[in-house]
């Protein structure tokens, strides 16, 4: 039986794709996938491609045995136990944001837009801060231009959407890595094949020069 891996398609796909690659697998569908959704090319392991917040939901559930989504995505959902290795790609970190305009003083308690909302009032909580947090879907920049909301907390990588949309860091939140997460019951199943996984992902890493 193959093992079943959800990977996040887009930005984390292709970036993860080059150190599958360079660990041996065979990602020739997910190279010319068109619109299908599961690869079976490789003798080993089979992929299936998901939207990040799904990774889990199959992970947890047993329809795949590992999962690889970003650290933002397991921190919101609370569930960063099942992280075996960092995979060094999908680096980005959460920021805090606003117009020149933003007072962090403010005396009015803040409205603060995200897709992060757990992240968000965590965050703020850790300041001792009561905010009111609108969850949005994307495009999270426009809402502190448009007066939805007086800040953002999103993912920046290269600070293009933030300047381009004349947005500035007021604080810095932690960093966000792709991460290779497994199911619990499949370490214990698949321990011998996990491990040599991890082991090749690691080489490939060197071998690419990604830093994890
Ligand atoms: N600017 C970025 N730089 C690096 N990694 C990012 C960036 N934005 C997102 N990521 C990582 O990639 C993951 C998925 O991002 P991606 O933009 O492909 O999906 P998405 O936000 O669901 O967008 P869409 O709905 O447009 O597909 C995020 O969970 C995060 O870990
Ligand atoms: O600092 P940068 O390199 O400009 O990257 C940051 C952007 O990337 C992500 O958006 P994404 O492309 O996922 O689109 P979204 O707004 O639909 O979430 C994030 O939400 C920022 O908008």
């Amino acid at each position: 039986m193959a093992i079943k891996i959800a990977l996040t398609k887009g930005r984390v796909e292709e970036q993860v794709v080059p150190l599958l690659e360079a660990s041996g697998i065979d990602c020739s569908g997910i190279r010319n996938k068109g619109r299908r959704l599961i690869f079976d090319e490789d003798p080993v392991y089979e992929t299936i491609l998901v939207k990040g917040p799904d990774v889990l939901t199959y992970l947890n559930n047993g329809s795949v045995h590992l999962g690889i989504v970003g650290s933002d995505i397991l921190e919101e959902q609370n569930n960063t136990q099942y992280a075996m290795l960092d995979l060094g790609v999908g680096r980005c970190r959460f920021v805090l944001a606003s117009t020149s305009q933003f007072d962090p003083q403010q005396v009015r308690r803040k409205i603060i837009a995200t897709k992060y909302p757990n992240i968000t009032k965590r965050y703020f909580q850790s300041i001792g801060e009561d905010v009111e947090i609108i969850r949005i879907e994307g495009s999270v920049e426009l809402a502190p231009l448009i007066g939805l909301a007086d800040a953002i907390v999103d993912i920046t990588e290269t600070g293009t959407t933030l300047r381009e949309n004349n947005l500035h860091v007021y604080a810095e939140l932690q960093p966000v890595s792709t991460k290779l997460v497994v199911n619990r019951l499949a370490v214990k199943q698949y321990q011998t094949e996990i491990r040599t996984l991890i082991s090749n992902l690691k080489n490939a890493q060197t071998k690419l020069g990604v830093n994890a």
